[in-house]
């Protein structure tokens, strides 16, 4: 009898799996440390913890950062808002702000650990949008100037990597310009490309950063809208992002092997609170979170192409792992 070309690649494939041996010289690498960047939500001193996301103080933070940096971990994503919100934003870029002792904090503790922020004003306006209103209506211009002279203030604090997160067109060239003309020629941008969606309502909770509005992030790209959202990615390489922030994670998937594809900037997944709130849910009589659902996904996205995935599990993984 003659086999098909189909049943003998059957054939083949079962004689791989077969032998444990053999199989686990074929597995592909694992996930590890090294992939992972630790999302580091700050809060002042003295205010609450009781919110769904964990935070940590920047008195804490030395501690924290030396636990990541033992467990293999190179990099911090930091999130750090103002308890102060005005029209005008003007937290963003108080130069004692909690984000400049934020990152001060992780570099002074480890000057290796590769900071990365959010740079952005949801978390200064009032109205917790990403963008300034002038005259009730959204000023990009101003924005975008205002996103600039935060990113140079974080990069004077000894941020690596600026993450402009307002989705708006021309922010990303601003804040590039922005960190040239301040000496910052070395400092990376890495803009947020963010589907809207439903996985942000622990962060904004926690972060107090929801839009008062009620209503959708104006520029948030609609799930619908597939080349749009990679039209966007690209748009923000044009506009000379070193490399993409994809979020929610899980959900961007098909975005990312399709600008894989198109450019070979790093392309990183940022795995939100609501992945982490829905897939690492805290036992009930445990209070334990188990983590090997997101360590799947986190291997998938790896599979996909992920450069590095940004997660708040990052050091309870590496420790699993170690
Ligand atoms: N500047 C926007 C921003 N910064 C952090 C998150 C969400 C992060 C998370 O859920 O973990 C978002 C999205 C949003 O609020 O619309
Ligand atoms: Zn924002």
């Amino acid at each position: 009898m003659t086999t098909t070309p189909n049943t003998a690649a059957h054939a083949v494939s079962d004689r791989l799996h077969g032998r444990p041996a053999v199989r686990s010289f074929l597995e592909g690498p694992e996930l590890t440390a090294a992939d992972l960047s630790m999302v580091l939500l700050v809060r002042e001193d003295g205010e609450d913890t009781d919110r769904p996301m964990p935070t940590v103080t920047v008195a804490e933070i030395p501690q924290a950062v030396r636990d990541l940096a033992a467990a293999g971990i190179r990099s911090v994503k930091v999130f750090a808002n103002s308890l102060h919100r005005d029209p005008q934003a003007g937290g963003a870029v108080a130069p004692d702000s909690l984000m400049v002792r934020a990152i001060h904090a992780v570099k002074d503790t480890e000057p290796g650990m590769a900071v990365m922020t959010e740079n952005c004003l949801c978390g200064h306006t009032d109205t917790g949008e990403c963008h300034l209103t002038v005259n009730g209506r959204i000023d990009l211009g101003a924005t975008a100037a205002l996103t600039a002279a935060q990113a140079v203030i974080q990069a004077g604090a000894g941020a690596d990597i600026v993450g402009p997160a307002a989705m708006t067109r021309g922010t990303t060239w601003t804040v590039r310009q922005a960190l040239d003309e301040a000496g910052h020629r070395d400092v990376a941008t890495m803009p947020h490309l963010i589907f809207d969606s439903a996985l942000y309502e622990g962060y904004r909770t926690t972060m107090r950063a929801t839009p008062a509005s009620g209503a959708r992030r104006p520029f948030q790209i609609s799930p619908r809208s597939p080349e749009s959202a990679v039209d966007t990615g690209l748009a923000f390489l044009g506009e000379g992002a070193d490399m993409l922030l994809l979020e929610p994670g899980m959900l961007s998937v098909d975005i990312l092997t399709a600008l894989k594809r198109r450019t070979p900037a790093p392309l990183m997944p940022f795995s939100v609170s609501g992945e982490y709130t829905r897939l690492a849910p805290l036992g009930p009589a445990t209070g334990k979170r188990d983590f090997r659902p997101l360590a799947e996904l986190f291997t998938m996205l790896k599979r996909a192409g992920a450069e590095r995935i940004i997660t708040y599990a990052a050091l309870d993984l590496a420790r699993l792992r170690a």
